[in-house]
């Protein structure tokens, strides 16, 4: 959607030029430039690694670059720090919206802004007209009062918007905004984008949720490899040419499921599983080999099942059978010594040792798969696992000694995956495998599962992307408010029959 009153027509609120910066050996960035007009939504996009997280850093000062420069209303800086970035009116929302959880919404709201002017007390009381003022303005039904820790996911980013409204943003830059929301929440979030910038605020989407942007993008930067590859007006590009020009190459997203052999063995039952308040009377069965999707909207229950599944939160009543074993699940213990995987959502607090290395991280939780038969270690298949993983799950890297703190986010994710993979699972449940992952890796990473579901595995994809089911899944479970309400098989599954599923 073009804003005719901006595009093209006014001078840049925002340009960056040349910028280079390296990390060691890295080349994150190798001169890559944009401009951004006021009123303008510019969608960032590219590979995990591409340089998009280290861009963001630079412009809102976070990072120096090694050479180039940012030109803010015409002034240039050949480095910002923090505070030349915020008297900017540059402001980044990050996906954890760096809020202070203990405070109030009004406080968040004007803390930076105090901060920012070097206030050496801050009045908390005194912060409520301001906020207000902006929540009105934007006809938010925010409360003011509430503590940022009790919010949901899209009232703290509601807030985080705010708070960059006090500093009178002119450039709002969000890192992956729509991931933690529900449909309505992304419909109200681009609602707000819209109204402000109709008053000449800019923003950055850095997004690997495509779709979602580009209905909103007046144009997209693809970066590759920290180069530019090509900018240009949303309307002109569709999903598969960015992912072209993200990858370099054709990616397949088409539904590609194996047969299962009709013989195929249950490898995980479930059945009249019940935590009050969570889910109630669940029942499936996952055969071997097989891929079995369960989606519903956040909140539904979906995550609740997985996690009691994993002995995170135990079930109250039904029984689960592994392998054709009662089994139960009491603990996460009790999970992985049946042979239950689980991949979480929020991968990056969960299961790394940041500081540590790509391979101590893959294989940290798999060693008793790796003894020799005299028990000990087995270095050559531990070094076999590593590197093996390392190439198929194409880890943007020197090499396996780097430490995971050094990745990009979505690279970080593959550890995860590395990690689990390396354990070999009978059964493996993910929560949004490809969530931050771009749609190269995306089809991967499905392939990956693919494989290791034909090698045996019972695989459950536990995702709201509908295109990610389409593409991957024997079977889809739909639940809705804590039930599940549907199986689609074969033919009943696309991507139009989910969304309408989930949604009904
Ligand atoms: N502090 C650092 N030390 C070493 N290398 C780094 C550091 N920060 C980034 N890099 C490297 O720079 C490159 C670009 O990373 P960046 O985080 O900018 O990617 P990204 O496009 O944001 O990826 P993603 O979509 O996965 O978040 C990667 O190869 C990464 O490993």
């Amino acid at each position: 959607m073009t804003n005719p009153a901006h595009a093209g027509t006014t001078a840049p609120v925002l340009e960056v030029r040349d910028i280079v910066k390296t990390f060691g050996g890295v080349t994150a960035l190798g001169g890559v430039s944009l401009e951004l007009r006021p009123g303008e939504v510019l969608c960032l996009a590219g590979e995990n690694g591409c340089g998009k997280s280290t861009l963001i850093k630079i412009i809102s000062g976070a990072e120096k670059p090694d050479s180039g420069s940012i030109i803010v209303d015409g002034e240039q800086f050949t480095s910002m720090d923090t505070t030349d970035a915020l008297k900017s009116g540059i402001q980044v929302i990050y996906q954890d919206f760096s809020l202070f959880p203990n405070l109030t919404v009004a406080e968040n709201i004007v803390l930076t802004s105090a901060v920012a002017a070097r206030q050496r007390l801050f009045n908390g009381r005194a912060s409520r007209p301001a906020a207000q003022q902006i929540v009105d303005d934007l006809g938010l039904t925010l409360d003011l009062d509430a503590e940022v820790s009790a919010l949901p996911v899209a009232d703290k980013q509601l807030t985080a918007i705010c708070r960059a409204l006090v500093h009178e943003a002119r450039v709002i830059i969000m890192d992956e905004p729509t991931t933690a929301l529900t449909q309505t929440e992304v419909g109200r979030l681009f609602a707000i984008v819209e109204a402000l910038r109709a008053r000449g605020v800019a923003f950055i989407f850095v997004s690997h949720k495509l779709d979602e942007v580009l209905a909103l993008s007046d144009r997209v930067a693809i970066l590759r490899s920290g180069r530019n590859v090509i900018t240009s007006p949303a309307a002109e590009l569709d999903l598969r040419t960015i992912a072209q020009h993200m990858t370099g190459q054709v990616v397949d997203d088409s539904r590609r499921v194996s047969e299962l052999a009709p013989e195929a063995p249950p490898v995980l039952e479930v059945e009249h599983l019940t935590l009050p308040g969570a889910y109630h009377d669940v029942s499936f069965t996952l055969r071997r080999g097989e891929i079995l999707g369960l989606t519903g909207l956040l909140g539904s229950g979906r995550t609740e099942i997985a996690e009691s599944l994993f002995g995170v939160h135990p079930y109250e009543s039904g029984t689960v059978k592994v392998d054709g074993v009662p089994t139960r699940l009491r603990s996460i213990d009790d999970a992985i010594a049946a042979g239950v995987g689980y991949v979480p959502e929020d991968r990056l607090t969960q299961g790394l040792f940041l500081e540590k290395s790509i391979a101590d991280n893959m294989v940290a939780s798999s060693t008793d798969q790796h003894r020799t038969r005299w028990l000990t270690l087995n270095k050559r298949a531990i070094r076999r696992t590593i590197n093996s993983l390392f190439g198929r799950l194409r880890i943007k890297a020197p090499n396996v000694q780097a430490p995971v703190r050094s990745l990009s986010g979505g690279n970080a994710q593959r550890v995860v995956l590395a990690k689990w993979l390396a354990r070999r699972p009978k059964v493996l449940m993910l929560n949004g495998p490809t969530v931050g992952v771009d749609v190269g890796s995306k089809s991967e990473i499905l392939d990956i599962l693919r494989a290791q579901a034909a090698e045996g595995m019972g695989v459950i994809v536990i995702s709201d992307d509908a295109p990610e089911l389409v593409a991957s899944c024997h079977r889809v479970l739909v639940v809705r408010h804590g039930r599940v309400v549907d199986l689609l098989e074969g033919d009943e599954i696309g991507v139009e029959s989910i969304r309408k599923k989930v949604a009904a």
